[in-house]
């Protein structure tokens, strides 16, 4: 076994000096506020070990990495529905971008750019009456920690800046491929965005990605070919139209959102996030695809 704990420090110093490169998120007052010198890494081993460095007990807001969530619950549901509603290819372009939306006639790319996430976020709505509550319930069992919550200030003030949500979620409804009413879509979605979790406690709630949908309580919560299928999008969609360079430098499936976290799964080994609230131009953590990459670089671990 690899010395871990080790390559984790190692990893940390490697990549402070790049806190300060991007830009925090400021869309909305209380992701501004987030200082850019946080950096924390954790490693969740399939077999429950848990190895973490730098601020990875401090809450961020997890934003887009909530949709991996969403989608999982969908698929766990209703396997093969939302597959209508959404494609499953990668965009090119960013995570909040509608051009392709009005050429695609309604039809977002993936689930993990907003427009898709509002599809399925939409469905989730259907399928369990509490879209945001199931997300919530998700994470909480699967982390084991049943305090994690939506931050309220950051869901209102999204509301309050969801100017280019809000026209996407009516541009979708207009294409008939909203099921329910666009402000309750809207309220869900921001929602699962403003849920406040730290690297520990999502490397937990995702490790059901690196245990072949098994969840933490040991019984199927996907199959395997369904949490392939998710690992898959997460692929060559997870980090918008930074995708390709993603899978270039780190070699596996990951998920960012703009608090600055990280996702990443290696199928049948472990789960591993990363925070670093500077952001590049694709809206990526730029320490976090850094640290990411020296971990595969320096564990050899990657799915290639
Ligand atoms: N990339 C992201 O993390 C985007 C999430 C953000 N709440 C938004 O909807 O714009």
């Amino acid at each position: 076994m690899k010395d871990l704990q080790g390559i984790l420090h190692e990893i940390a110093d490697l990549v402070a000096p790049l806190c300060r490169q991007g830009e925090v998120a400021s869309y909305i007052p209380s992701l501004g506020e987030v200082s850019p010198d946080n950096f924390g890494m954790c490693v969740a081993m399939a077999d429950g070990s848990i190895y973490g460095a730098g601020d990875w007990r401090t809450p961020f807001s997890i934003q887009s990495i909530s949709k991996v969530f969403s989608l999982a619950l969908v698929m766990s549901y209703d396997y093969e529905s939302i597959w209508k509603r959404v494609f499953r290819e990668p965009s090119g372009t960013p995570f909040n971008s509608m051009i392709q939306l009005e050429a695609d006639r309604g039809i977002p790319r993936n689930p993990f750019i907003n427009a898709g996430a509002l599809v399925v976020t939409d469905r989730l709505l259907t399928l369990t009456g509490d879209a945001a509550g199931s997300v919530r319930g998700l994470l909480r069992s699967e982390s084991g920690n049943a305090s994690i919550d939506i931050d309220a200030v950051v869901a209102a003030s999204e509301a309050d800046h969801g100017h280019r949500n809000a026209s996407m979620a009516h541009l979708l409804a207009s294409y008939g491929n909203l099921e329910n009413p666009v402000d309750l879509v809207l309220e869900n979605y921001f929602k699962q965005c403003a849920m406040e979790m730290n690297c520990e406690d999502l490397a937990k709630a995702s490790l059901f990605l690196a245990r072949q949908g098994v969840s933490a309580g040991g019984s199927p919560f996907l199959s395997p070919n369904q949490s392939k299928r998710v690992n898959a999008v997460m692929l060559t969609c997870g980090t918008y139209d930074a995708a390709g360079e993603f899978a270039y430098r780190v070699g596996l499936p990951g998920k960012s959102g703009v608090g600055g976290g990280i996702v990443a799964i290696i199928p049948g080994r472990c789960s591993i996030t990363v925070w670093g609230p500077a952001l590049g131009p694709n809206g990526n953590s730029v320490a976090g695809i850094a640290a990411l990459d020296a971990f595969t670089s320096r564990t050899g671990w990657s799915i290639f």
